[in-house]
């Protein structure tokens, strides 16, 4: 793949590796962008949309004053959002931006360094507008936030609470006289905190409070507020907004802070799609399953899968391109310096990761199916399917963040010095894709929901209830005693289900003893809880070994031999990485013996060696631009040095041969006259 900037010249050993590799790149595009015209299409809208008069930065974003980067993420903002209002449409409506085909998120990364201000407007508000209102409040709100006259964010977390929702504090109290709703935040502890670009951005908010009505708590519910005038973009009398302050990453984002004195909305600005409040403060909840009001937090975590997946993606086509530039050290006494990525441990670092971004891009892809379904099920009525996705989309949530965030941060060390730059993009990477294992739902707070459904699904199998398709391996399982060693693909993945039931059991276990000994069940749990996170977690590495697998042989069944020979290496490795990363488990929950983890790690170095000649290749087919990526290491061309040399010059500190500082404090210092 080119990297659309006509022919230039390409590092030498870049080039020695594209000419050496085994596979046609583009047909692993293919599979990747799920089909050829998909490919097509993504490639003309990039082509259309990466222009230099857009992109370009004098100043590199990370050398501006937090205003400055604020102000030019806004204009940013503006220009991409106009771009994609007036131009992009044409090339196949919404449907091409719906939001499996991620072009617009792919572009983005153009645009914006850290953040756009806008995410939450398109992230969550606009989906919270689809799944929360009525078709009546749809048609009022969606038209003129789609048009960008209404501008939203997503206000749910406060101070106090952010996980325990049921905790939040903020009040909605109707009152029948006026028929309208008065916001107030009784506490310091209540001020809404964290929502993306309340800070500044917004004029419109959802903001979820707990209701009140005829003198009764109806628990937490949203409502969409105007906090900004639309004119003069001032906060509206009873509203103290504010922005909350630097932050590890997301700084352009302006996330904000929000507390309201009394304030006053309309009846229907409550999103009455779950529940309602009739004119005279009567509550009508229309939620059966209950937990409705959660929709938009499931709805991005099941895309977060898939925002992770093409970030470990980015990190993984800098490194691994910078280790075929980047020569150090010596094998041999006198031999010539070689690439990095010829060293087994390189290798062992960054294999990994093209295979993870692999894993959890088909796993999304499967999730998102399983969602569509769902929702599907939901229309019609039908929520029996939901507490099986609440805590397949939760354990998958946290996994894939988890993992991701770590093989970045591996990506980042693999890079030596350099990868600390942040002209190599990985810090802004890491930065971005840790904060995903903490917000919609912190990593340990959402294995605990999932475990939470696995010991009920135990249960139900120890009664002979039938179970749902995720769980069911539970049933073969079911019997003490340890499951067979079997070293195929097939083999590991059931080993894999066989230490998930292993641990789960042994957490029922666990759970009954203390009971026995008179604790409360609540009690029980909660001294339990190190073993059900480890029990969520061996489940969930289960379902994406089991599932990149299965999806990995059927997207090959019709491609070339080398492009499924590679693929299955790929897949290999990720099994035998995770069998040997988790061999205490399968010593203790499978028939594994000492010669069985000889062969297992054996083959995991062949796998390395084998994979070694197509690494450059696997991550060109990724297929992400220079101007995506962002990145002085990652580059096509592998031009690494020039580009570091060429950022470095572009620091403001550059700009002057001498700082004024040194007149003002080293010379008096050098002087003793300070
Ligand atoms: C264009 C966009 C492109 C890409 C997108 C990429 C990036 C993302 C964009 C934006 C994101 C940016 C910023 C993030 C924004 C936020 O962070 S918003 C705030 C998110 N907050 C959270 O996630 C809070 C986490 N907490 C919770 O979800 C809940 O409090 C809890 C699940 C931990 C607990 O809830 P409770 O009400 O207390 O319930 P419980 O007592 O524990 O359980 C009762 C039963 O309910 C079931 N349940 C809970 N949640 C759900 C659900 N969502 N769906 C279905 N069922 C649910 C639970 O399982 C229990 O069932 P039982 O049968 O066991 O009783
Ligand atoms: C970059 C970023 C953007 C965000 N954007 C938004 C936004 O736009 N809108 C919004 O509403 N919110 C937003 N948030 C907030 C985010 O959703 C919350 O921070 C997140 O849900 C975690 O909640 P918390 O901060 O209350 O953590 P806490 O719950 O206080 O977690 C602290 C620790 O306590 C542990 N813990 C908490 N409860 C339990 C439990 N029951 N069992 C065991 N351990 C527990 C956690 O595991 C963690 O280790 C954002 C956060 C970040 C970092």
């Amino acid at each position: 793949m080119s990297d659309n900037k006509g022919v230039r010249r390409v590092n030498e050993d870049l080039a020695r590796e594209r000419a050496n590799c085994s596979f046609d790149v583009r047909e692993i595009t293919f599979l990747l962008d799920g089909g050829e015209n998909n490919t097509i299409t993504r490639k003309k809208i990039e082509d259309f949309t990466l222009t230099d008069e857009l992109l370009s930065d004098k100043v590199p974003d990370e050398c501006l004053s937090p205003k400055e980067k604020y102000e030019n993420a806004v204009r940013k903002s503006c220009l991409f959002g106009k771009l994609v209002k007036d131009k992009l449409l044409e090339f196949g409506g919404l449907e091409t931006f719906g939001p499996n085909s991620f072009v617009l998120r792919r572009i983005a990364d153009a645009f914006f360094k850290e953040i756009s201000p806008l995410l939450l407007h398109l992230g969550m508000f606009v989906p919270t507008i689809l799944g929360q209102c009525t078709a009546e409040q749809q048609s009022e709100w969606l038209p003129r936030a789609l048009s960008m006259q209404v501008i939203g964010t997503y206000a749910q977390t406060e101070l106090g609470h952010g996980t325990f929702i049921r905790g939040l504090e903020t009040t909605a109290t109707y009152d029948p006289e006026t028929e309208e709703f008065v916001l107030h935040s009784p506490t310091l502890s209540s001020f809404k905190w964290w929502a993306g670009g309340l800070g500044k951005t917004v004029n419109h908010c959802i903001v979820v409070a707990q209701l009140h009505t005829k003198g009764q708590c109806h628990g937490t519910h949203p409502f969409i507020v105007q906090i900004r005038d639309l004119e003069t973009h001032q906060p509206l009398p009873g509203i103290k907004v504010g922005e909350i302050g630097p932050k590890l990453g997301f700084n352009t984002a302006d996330n904000g802070f929000l507390g309201f004195d009394k304030y006053r909305i309309p009846r229907m600005n409550m999103m009455m799609k779950n529940a309602q409040i009739l004119k005279d403060g009567t509550y009508v909840k229309l939620d059966r399953h209950g937990k409705m009001t959660y929709g938009t937090m499931v709805f991005i975590r099941v895309m977060v899968v898939n925002e992770v997946a093409f970030n470990l993606a980015k990190a993984a086509t800098i490194a691994v391109r910078y280790s075929a530039v980047r020569r150090q050290s010596e094998k041999k006494p006198g031999e010539p310096e070689p690439q990095i990525l010829d060293y087994v441990t390189q290798q062992h670092k960054l294999f990994i990761c093209i295979a993870t971004a692999h894993a959890l891009q088909l796993t999304s892809d499967w999730l998102w199916r399983t969602f569509s379904g769902v929702v599907t099920d939901i229309k019609h009525g039908k929520t029996d399917s939901l507490p099986e996705f609440h805590a397949l989309s939760s354990c998958l949530k946290a996994i894939s963040t988890s993992d991701a965030a770590l093989l970045i941060e591996q990506c980042r060390h693999s890079c030596g010095g350099h990868g600390y730059m942040m002209s190599s993009n990985l810090p802004l990477i890491y930065s971005f894709v840790t904060a995903t294992r903490t917000y919609e739902g912190d990593y340990t707070v959402l294995l605990l929901q999932t475990a939470r459904f696995l010991i009920k699904a135990w249960e139900q199998a120890e009664a002979g209830k039938p179970l749902t398709p995720t769980v069911s391996y539970l049933t073969k399982y079911f019997k003490d005693g340890r499951v067979p060693w079997d070293s195929t693909s097939e083999g590991i993945v059931n080993a894999a289900y066989g230490v998930a039931a292993g641990k789960i059991s042994a957490c029922v276990k666990s759970i009954r003893n203390r009971v026995k000994t008179g604790l409360s069940y609540e009690d029980a749990w909660d001294l339990t809880t190190v073993q059900l996170v480890a029990a969520a977690e061996a489940h969930c590495r289960a379902v994406i070994c089991d599932v990149y697998r299965s999806e990995a042989v059927r997207l090959t069944e019709k491609s070339s031999p080398n492009v499924r020979a590679v693929m299955r290496q790929l897949t290999t490795l990720y099994l035998h990485y995770w069998a040997l990363e988790r061999i205490g488990d399968l010593l203790r929950y499978s028939a594994v013996s000492e010669e069985d983890v000889v062969a297992l790690q054996q083959k995991y170095e062949e796998l390395l060696a084998l994979i070694r000649p197509d690494a450059v290749g696997l991550v060109d087919a990724f297929d992400i631009r220079d101007e995506i990526l962002n990145s002085t290491l990652g580059a096509y061309d592998g031009r690494v040095y020039e580009r570091l040399m060429e950022e470095a010059l572009k620091s403001p500190l550059n700009a002057e041969p001498v700082n004024r500082s040194f007149h003002m404090y080293l010379k008096p210092l050098m002087q003793g006259k300070l």
